[in-house]
């Protein structure tokens, strides 16, 4: 605990200056042993989870999924059932390996542990590439208050682009976590595009369902005021699909499509959380459901995480499919870049359901 250089936090500006333009993060502002939450952390009243309805102990939870199942279609069922239902459900016993998941943790912890020095290459104002950027919060410059999350977030290209660019310590762990995952995400894949009368993941459809892969690292250290602020505010994703590694420490809430409230998704040892983003709601013509969820910041413990988002490709126009709407069905969505839609969702702080407002037609 550094008191002195706590207490030297006068301004909002100095904050900001030492979170995000020296590249300190929360983390560090965290561990200068901060008493108070800084004013640009604190959210407005109605976005403090704390004060909607959170029942820890409902009987409403998101679906856990065995995998392994040999009888496909019961499994297949149970995939694309959670999916319309919940738009978020986790997978066990999933074939990427344990010890493959402890790896991409204690990379993740490693990365974090740098140096700020070594980190800050990788910062927006430093980095060799916008595939690669360290960073805090969300979107700081367009955001009223500030989330309490620091991260890495990895485009990929190639192994090649990978081995010059990625930071050393993560690397080879976030690389093979992504390869290892891959045929998770083609059966979860084929299950859902089944489902909707797509006969086969072709070249075509792989590009539109998994045609490009982001990976986020996020850190969140101990926060001072969790009742104030949040990790991450209420969002959906805008990919075709989430793959989130979470560690033991809990956070991650998901709004029920049912009741409102919001569910805790318990962590899981050795489990994956997988959920529905906004490109796959807009492909499906709205029949899976890409849903709100948001982080709570923690009081005694730092978090990590480590999402992948399966999107499709930057330059893919993607709308509802063509195997969808033949048999009459209407859409609901337009036809849209999906770069566009990424570029909209990046533009503005987190903002619930919002952003799928653009494909609306
Ligand atoms: O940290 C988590 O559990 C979720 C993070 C998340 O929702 C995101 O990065 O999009
Ligand atoms: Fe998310």
């Amino acid at each position: 605990m550094n008191q002195t250089l706590a207490a030297q936090f006068l301004t909002r500006d100095q904050v900001t200056n030492f979170v995000v333009h020296e590249g300190n993060g929360v983390k560090g502002l965290s561990e200068t042993g901060i008493k108070v939450l800084p004013d640009q952390y604190i959210q407005p009243f109605e976005e403090r989870l704390i004060n909607f309805h959170v029942k820890e102990d409902s009987d409403e939870s998101i679906p856990v999924i065995d995998i392994s199942n040999l009888d496909e279609k019961s499994v297949s069922k149970a995939v694309c059932d959670a999916a319309e239902e919940w738009g978020f459900f986790q997978v066990i016993n999933h074939g990427v390996s344990m010890e493959v998941l402890e790896n991409m943790k204690t990379a993740t912890h490693r990365f974090f542990g740098l140096p700020v020095e070594e980190k800050r290459k990788f910062s927006r104002e430093k980095s060799l590439s916008t595939n690669v950027r360290f960073g805090t919060s969300f979107s700081p410059h367009a955001e009223k208050a500030l989330e309490w999350k620091d991260y890495l977030s990895l485009f990929f290209v190639s192994e090649a682009e990978a081995s010059q660019l990625w930071p050393d310590s993560c690397r080879s762990e976030t690389l093979e976590y992504m390869n290892e995952t891959k045929p998770l995400v083609k059966k979860l894949l084929r299950f859902l595009g089944e489902n909707l009368n797509v006969k086969e993941l072709d070249k075509t459809k792989e590009s539109f369902f998994m045609g490009s892969t982001r990976i986020n690292l996020n850190y969140y250290p101990i926060c001072p005021n969790p009742e104030l602020t949040v990790g991450v505010g209420r969002h959906s994703d805008v990919s075709s699909l989430t793959i989130l590694l979470q560690d033991e420490i809990g956070g991650l809430h998901v709004r029920s499509l049912t009741t409102g409230r919001w569910v805790h998704v318990p962590p899981i040892s050795g489990s994956l959380v997988i959920n529905i983003g906004d490109a796959m709601q807009i492909m499906s013509n709205g029949r899976y459901k890409s849903v709100e969820h948001r982080v709570l910041a923690n009081g005694s413990y730092n978090r990590i995480s480590v999402p992948i988002f399966v999107s499709p490709k930057p330059e893919s126009v993607i709308g509802p499919l063509l195997e969808v709407i033949e048999n009459g069905e209407k859409p609901v969505y337009k036809d849209i870049l999906y770069t566009d839609y990424v570029k909209h969702f990046f533009r503005k702080a987190h903002d619930g359901k919002k952003t799928i407002d653009f494909a609306n037609i």
